[in-house]
C-alpha cells in the first residue's frame, strides 16, 4: 500500500468541502461535560449536541428540553378533561397554543426530534454497484495500474478482493472512493432497498442511465463524479488508527463535519445517527473526552469504521480491516462486518481469507498488471486461494 498525504486520516473523502478544521474543536469536549454537569443527561444522548457550537449546542439542549415538555402537554390536557384549549390554563396553556412562541418551538422541537428518530434508527436502503471497465494510468507510470475492471456488488453483499501484493487493490479502492480520478471506465451505484437486477442479471437501468422500478441510479450514463464518489464511498484505509488526528473520541468522530452555521440541520443528523453508530461498534460506553490512542486496537478500528458509518456510504471499502489485530479484535471486527451486510454494500480487500470467508457474496482476484478475474464463491479449496 502506497500513501500519500491526501490520505492522512481515516475519513478523507469526507472532509472536502466541509470547512472543518481541527481549532474550533478543542471546545467541544468541555462544552460536553458542563451540559452533563447542568442537564444530567447520559454521554450518549450529550454526544447528539456536542458537533454544535456553544450556542448551537445550548439551543438544541434547549429545544430537547421543550420537546419533552410538548410530549407531556397532551397528556396535561387530556387530564384537564379533555378538550382543553389554549385558554385552559395550567401547563397546558403555556405549552399547548400553537400560536405563541413557545407553541411554535415545541411543534417544531417534537417535529425535528420525531424526523431525527426515524432517520437515524432507520437502515440505510442497500445499494447495487457496477464498476464497468475502470482504467487507471496515473501520469508518469509506465503502466496502467489498474485495467478494465469490471465488479458487480448486489446491495447488501460483501465484495472481496484478493491478489498479490502490489498488484492494484489498495489502487482500485482510491480510484472508487474518489481519490483518484479513472482514465476510463465508470463507478454507478443504485439505491432504492433492492436490487435494480432482475434474476437472469440484467440491469433495469435504461438506456440513458435512470432508473426503472423505484430503484435511484447516482452516476447517469457517465457514471459518478470523483466528487459524488466522494459523498457515496466510505473508505477505511489499512491500520486506520494511524491517521487518527483528534486530541479525543468526540474530535476524531466529528472532524470532518460541517461548520458553518447554515449546516446546523445536517450536523443534528450527523449527530443523532453517531448514537446510534457507536453502539453498533460497541463503542457507545467509551467516554468522548478519551484520546483515539488510549483505545485498544480492535476499538481503534472499530472507531475508524463508525466514522465512515455516521456518512450512511452507499458502498463501504476496507482495506486489510484485520490486519494487525490480536485474535479477539479479530473476531469483533468480523462481527461487525457481518452486521454492517445489513446496512450497506462491502468492497474488502484482504489476505486473512480464514475469517472473511464466511461473509463473502462475490470475489475477485487481482492480478499483477492491475487487471481483474471473478473467482468463483465459494470456493472448493480455500487454502488454495491463498497465496
Ligand atoms: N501514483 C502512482 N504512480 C505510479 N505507481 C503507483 C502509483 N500509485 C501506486 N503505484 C504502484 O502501483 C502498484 C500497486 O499498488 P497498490 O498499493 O495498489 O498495491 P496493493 O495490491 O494494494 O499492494 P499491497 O497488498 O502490498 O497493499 C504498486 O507497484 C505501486 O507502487
Amino acid at each position: 500500500m502506497h500513501t500519500s498525504s491526501f490520505r492522512a486520516r481515516s475519513g478523507a473523502p469526507a472532509a472536502s468541502g466541509t470547512g472543518a478544521g481541527p481549532s474550533s474543536g478543542r471546545a467541544w469536549p468541555a462544552v460536553v461535560r458542563s451540559c452533563r454537569s447542568r442537564q444530567g443527561n447520559s454521554t450518549t444522548s450529550l454526544s447528539a449536541h456536542a458537533p454544535v457550537s456553544v450556542v448551537g449546542a445550548s439551543f438544541v439542549s434547549c429545544l430537547g428540553r421543550l420537546g419533552r415538555d410538548a410530549r407531556q402537554a397532551p397528556r396535561c390536557r387530556a387530564a384537564a378533561g379533555g378538550g382543553a384549549g389554549p385558554a385552559s390554563g395550567g401547563a397546558g396553556t403555556a405549552f399547548g397554543d400553537p400560536n405563541s412562541l413557545m407553541g411554535m418551538l415545541m411543534a417544531y422541537a417534537v417535529q425535528m426530534q420525531q424526523q431525527q428518530a426515524a432517520g437515524a434508527g432507520a437502515a440505510a436502503p442497500g445499494a447495487e454497484v457496477r464498476v464497468e471497465g475502470l482504467t487507471f494510468h496515473p501520469p508518469g507510470a509506465e503502466r496502467p495500474l489498474l485495467q478494465d475492471i469490471n465488479l458487480t456488488l448486489p446491495a447488501n453483499s460483501l465484495g472481496l478482493v484478493m491478489g498479490r501484493s502490489g498488484s492494484g487493490k489498495t489502487t482500485l479502492l482510491q480510484v472508487l472512493a474518489g481519490l483518484s480520478e479513472q482514465t476510463s471506465g465508470q463507478v454507478r451505484v443504485l439505491r432504492g432497498g433492492g436490487s435494480a437486477f432482475n434474476g437472469n442479471g440484467s440491469s433495469a437501468l435504461n438506456g440513458n442511465g435512470s432508473s426503472a422500478g423505484g430503484v435511484h441510479a447516482a452516476g447517469g450514463p457517465g457514471g459518478l463524479s470523483m466528487e459524488e464518489r466522494m459523498q457515496q464511498v466510505g473508505l477505511v484505509f489499512q491500520f486506520p488508527e494511524r491517521h487518527f488526528l483528534g486530541e479525543d473520541l468526540l474530535q476524531e468522530l466529528t472532524f470532518t463535519w460541517p461548520r458553518l452555521p447554515g449546516y446546523w440541520g445536517e450536523r443534528n443528523e450527523l449527530s443523532a445517527r453517531m448514537q446510534i453508530v457507536l453502539e453498533a461498534v460497541g463503542l457507545e460506553d467509551i467516554p468522548l473526552h478519551v484520546p483515539p490512542w488510549a483505545l485498544s486496537g480492535g476499538q481503534q478500528r472499530r472507531l475508524a469504521l463508525a466514522i465512515q458509518l455516521v456518512r450512511q456510504p452507499a458502498l463501504l471499502l476496507l482495506d486489510e480491516p484485520l490486519a494487525g489485530l490480536d485474535w479477539t479484535s479479530r473476531q469483533e471486527v468480523v462481527t461487525i462486518l457481518k452486521k454492517l451486510k445489513e446496512q450497506c454494500t462491502l468492497l474488502v480487500v484482504s489476505h486473512d481469507l480464514a475469517e472473511i470467508a464466511p461473509l463473502v457474496d462475490v470475489a475477485w482476484r487481482m492480478r499483477i498488471g492491475g487487471s481483474c478475474e471473478a473467482v468463483t464463491w465459494p470456493p472448493a479449496d480455500l487454502a488454495g486461494l491463498e497465496q
